[in-house]
C-alpha cells in the first residue's frame, strides 16, 4: 500500500498542509521542534485512530482549534482509496471512501504501518506494559476481531477491578456471584487473546529468526517467547474461570486482578540466553530490528500488502552494518517515511529515488539533495 498525498488541518502545529509522497522514499530534514514527528504521527494517527506518544487525543488538536481532520489518498494494488479521520471534544469520525465508520476497529487496518522510533531500540529491555502494547497495536491492525476482544476484555477487566474493591470492604453474596458471572467472561476473552497473541508471536519469530541469522552473520539464534501469566495448567476457559473463582479471596485481599493477559509479557532470547538481561546493547538493538522487519513481512502475508514504514529519528541510531540491512530489505516494495536533523548520517543510496522535504515551523518545501546541499 502507498500513500499518494496527506492533507492536515489543524494538526498539531499544522495550521493547512497537503502534500504528495514519492512511492519509495520521503525524508524530512528539520532543526529540533520543528514537526517532523507530527507529521509521521499524523499518518500513525490517521493508520491506527491513536497517536504513538501520547494517550490524551486533545493533544493532537492545534492549539487555538476545536477540531482536527487528517486525509490520506491511498493505493492498494486493486484501487484507490480516500481515508479520513476527523478529531474533536465529541471523538472520531472515521471515513473509508467517504463513508463514516460505525465503529473504529472496522476501521483500523485500512492503512497498515510500522514504526520504529528510537524508543524501539529499547523494546528488549523495556517495561512488560510497552511490549504488550506493542502485541496489541500490531495484532489490532491485522485483525479486526483481535481489536473486538481486547476493547472487552479491557471492559470487563476495568469492571472486575471496581467490583473486587468493593468487595475488599463489604463482602456480600450478591456481590461475590457477580464476581463468579463476571469471572467467566474474562476467562472467555482472556483465553481468546492469549490464544491469539501466542500465535502472532509463533509467526512473527519465523520471520524475525531468519533476519536476525543475516544481521548477525549466521552467528546468532534468535528466539521470542510469549510468556503467559496463565500458561501451563491453565489453557481453556472453565479451567481459568476455576482458578480464579479458587483464588478469589487474593483478588480481592489485593483489590485487582492478578491474572490474565493483562500482566504477560515477551521474552527476548539469543543463542539460549536472555537478551533484555545478559545481551550487549548492539544485540538489544539488532534484536529489535529483526522484530521490526519481521512485522513488515507478517502484514504482508497477513493483509496482502506491505505497510508503511515510518523511521522516526532512528536511522542516525544505527551503525553502517544494521542501516544497510534495514534498508536494503525495505528497498523498492515498503513505501518509508524518515525523519531526521542531518541527512549526513544517512545511507547515500536511498537519497537518489526519494524525496526530500525540509521542515520549518509546521511548514514543507521540497526540495532536492543537490539544492539542499549547495544551501549547506
Ligand atoms: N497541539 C499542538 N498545537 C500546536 N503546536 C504543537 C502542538 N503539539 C506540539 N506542538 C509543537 O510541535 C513542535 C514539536 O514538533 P515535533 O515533535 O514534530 O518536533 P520534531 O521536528 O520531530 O523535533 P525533534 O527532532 O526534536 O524530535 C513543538 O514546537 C511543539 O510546541
Amino acid at each position: 500500500m502507498i500513500i499518494e498525498s496527506i492533507k492536515l488541518q489543524q494538526f498539531r502545529n499544522y495550521e493547512h498542509l497537503e502534500v504528495d509522497f514519492h512511492p519509495k522514499m520521503n525524508i524530512f530534514i528539520g532543526q529540533n521542534a520543528q514537526g517532523k514527528t507530527n507529521l509521521l504521527e499524523s499518518i500513525y494517527h490517521i493508520a491506527l485512530a491513536k497517536s504513538h506518544r501520547t494517550s490524551v487525543d486533545q493533544e493532537l488538536i492545534r492549539w487555538d482549534a476545536q477540531q482536527s481532520k487528517v486525509e490520506a489518498k491511498m493505493t492498494y494494488q486493486y484501487g484507490h482509496i480516500p481515508l479520513s479521520l476527523e478529531l474533536s471534544a465529541k471523538g472520531k469520525k472515521a471515513k473509508v471512501n467517504y463513508l463514516e465508520q460505525a465503529k473504529l476497529s472496522q476501521y483500523i487496518g485500512h492503512l497498515n504501518v510500522v514504526l520504529f522510533a528510537p524508543e524501539d531500540l529499547t523494546i528488549v529491555k523495556g517495561s512488560p506494559a510497552y511490549r504488550r502494547r506493542f502485541i496489541d497495536i500490531e495484532c489490532g491492525q491485522m485483525s479486526h476481531i483481535y481489536l473486538n476482544t481486547l476493547s472487552s476484555f479491557v471492559r470487563i477487566h476495568k469492571q472486575k477491578n471496581a467490583l473486587l474493591k468493593q468487595l475488599k470492604y463489604q463482602s456480600s453474596e450478591a456481590l461475590k456471584i457477580q464476581l463468579e458471572v463476571m469471572n467467566e467472561q474474562f476467562s472467555k476473552l482472556a483465553i481468546e487473546l492469549t490464544e491469539r497473541r501466542h500465535l502472532f508471536i509463533q509467526k512473527l519469530l519465523e520471520y524475525a529468526k531468519k533476519i536476525h541469522c543475516d544481521i548477525s552473520n549466521q552467528s546468532e539464534q534468535l528466539s521470542i517467547k510469549y510468556v503467559s501469566n496463565i500458561d501451563g495448567h491453565i489453557e481453556t476457559e472453565e479451567a481459568l474461570n476455576q482458578f480464579l473463582n479458587d483464588h478469589q479471596h487474593k483478588e480481592i485481599e489485593r483489590q485487582t486482578s492478578l491474572y490474565g493477559p493483562h500482566r504477560d509479557d515477551i521474552t527476548f532470547h539469543i543463542n539460549g540466553y536472555d537478551v533484555g538481561k545478559y545481551g550487549s546493547q548492539g544485540q538489544q538493538r539488532s534484536t529489535a530490528l529483526s522484530t521490526k522487519l519481521a512485522e513488515i513481512e507478517l502484514i504482508k502475508e497477513v493483509v496482502g500488502e506491505y505497510p508503511v514504514l515510518l523511521l522516526d529519528d532512528v536511522l542516525s541510531e544505527l551503525d553502517d552494518h544494521r542501516q544497510s540491512h534495514l534498508l536494503s530489505s525495505i528497498q523498492n516494495k515498503v513505501q518509508t517515511f524518515v525523519t531526521t536533523t542531518n541527512i549526513h548520517g544517512i545511507n547515500h543510496s536511498i537519497l537518489d529515488d526519494a524525496n526530500i522535504y525540509t521542515i520549518e515551523a509546521g511548514q514543507l518545501a521540497l526540495t532536492n539533495e543537490r539544492e539542499r546541499e549547495n544551501n549547506d
